[in-house]
């Protein structure tokens, strides 16, 4: 039987409470915490690093789905291990060294994740596939939040799928970006299992909004 799981994006609460806003979105029905953390290069955008992923952690005991829009993000892995990361994505596109720094954060205790951009193909990561506990396929450009689902990005869904189980691997599929109550039926009938949504969180009483969410699951 196939693990549902919604991962509210923490990027679309008040960023100055941080940790009253974990604390919310446990209470509400999250199965994760997506934590967006970005460098101002990767994207145009700057958040947060591990200091906050480390203050919020004594306050939940949600998995901490940390989707990392940096570049170079081998050089955070111990940062984010040491802080109580659960998870840590990282960009094919940022980093020339993918296969290392994957095997990096599984020695450090944390599940691997790769992540790819709209334009980026499944064929950039087929050789990672083996190493991963996760890949999470972009649906919107990354860099900010409350942007459209880009629907071209579910054939990439479905062709991770598809090579999953010829392969026999075992890899949760993630989509993150313009995830409502309607698109998050097509990421799902395209394959994915796990589900960010960040505005459409927030853009009513939490627990309601994610009760829409698993509505459709
Ligand atoms: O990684 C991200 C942006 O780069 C965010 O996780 C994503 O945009 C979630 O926000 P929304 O659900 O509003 O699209
Ligand atoms: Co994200």
């Amino acid at each position: 039987m196939t693990d549902y799981y919604i991962a509210p994006s923490i990027l679309s609460g008040n960023f100055g409470k941080f940790t009253e806003e974990a604390i919310r979105l446990e209470a509400a029905g999250a199965d994760w915490l997506h934590i967006d953390i970005m460098d101002g290069h990767f994207v145009d955008n700057l958040t947060f690093g591990a200091g906050v992923v480390g203050a919020m952690r004594p306050y939940s005991k949600l998995f901490f789905d940390c989707h990392l829009m940096v570049e170079n993000p081998e050089n955070y892995v111990t940062a984010f291990a040491e802080a109580g990361a659960d998870s840590m994505s990282i960009h094919v596109e940022a980093t020339s060294h993918i296969h290392g720094a994957l095997q990096k954060i599984r020695a450090a205790g944390m599940k691997a994740s790769v992540v790819i951009n709209p334009g980026t193909p499944v064929s950039a990561i087929e050789p990672v596939l083996t190493l991963v506990d996760m890949v999470l396929v972009m649906t919107v450009n990354p860099g900010f939040g409350g942007q459209s689902f880009l629907t071209e990005c579910l054939e990439k869904v479905s062709d991770l799928a598809m090579f999953r189980k010829l392969r026999n691997l075992n890899f949760d599929i993630e989509v993150d970006g313009g995830i409502t109550d309607e698109t998050i039926a097509l990421a799902k009938q395209a394959g994915a299992n796990a589900f960010v949504a960040g505005s459409f969180t927030f853009s009513g009483e939490p627990a309601e909004q994610i009760r829409k969410l698993k509505a459709q699951l």
